[in-house]
């Protein structure tokens, strides 16, 4: 388990609910990783993987496939879920990401209104342009390993952080989609 600062949480997090359900996809193929250039929603102007909210009605798969589909115009095959990102948020309401990886897809990867696809070399991965938590968890879960990650933000500074690997980070999962 990794953890930042010293200090206590200010969040209770056994009470902790999130408002925002969502999810993040990352492709990984030929020592490339399938990143976006963010458009547009939450986290616009930064790099991530394709993802967003679950809409009413959709499991987690669901909306990965369907936000893939929206955001790149490809079709991941046999999505994998390896890890869930619980973000306490101080200026927007709080997220709960369903994160997923797949090695093939149909289609190809496409400029849309939401996103530019970026091929990416897993050495060259650009964490300054990606969200803070990411450096945390992105680098395990390309080795393999499942996880499950909170993290306390001010603004879009980490302000507080727990992340946890392998079968006890699957055991604290709230959902297994
Ligand atoms: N802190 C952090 N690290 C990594 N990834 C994320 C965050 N916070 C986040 O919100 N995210 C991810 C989770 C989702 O993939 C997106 C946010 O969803 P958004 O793009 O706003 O949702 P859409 O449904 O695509 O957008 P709208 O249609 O509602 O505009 O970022």
């Amino acid at each position: 388990m990794s953890t930042i600062p010293a200090n206590e949480s200010t969040i209770e997090w056994k009470n902790w609910n999130a408002e925002i359900p969502a999810t993040l996809m990352f492709v990984v193929q030929d020592g490339k990783i399938l990143l976006i250039e963010k458009l547009t929603g939450i986290g616009q102007g930064k790099i991530n993987g394709p993802g967003g909210k679950i809409d009413p009605g959709e499991n987690a798969l669901q909306a990965i496939v369907r936000e893939c589909q929206e955001e790149l115009h490809i079709t991941p095959h046999s999505p994998v879920k390896m890890g869930e990102l619980h973000f306490a948020m101080s200026d927007i309401p709080d997220i709960h990401c369903h994160v997923f990886m797949s090695n093939t897809f149909d289609g190809e990867p496409t400029s849309t209104r939401e996103a530019n696809p970026l091929w990416t070399a897993l050495d060259a991965i650009p964490y300054d342009k990606m969200w803070e938590d990411d450096r945390h968890w992105l680098p395990q879960m390309l080795d393999g390993q499942l996880f499950n990650g909170r993290f306390e933000f001010d603004g879009e500074k980490v302000v507080w952080m727990e992340v946890c690997f392998g079968d006890s980070a699957k055991a604290l999962w709230i959902e297994n989609a």
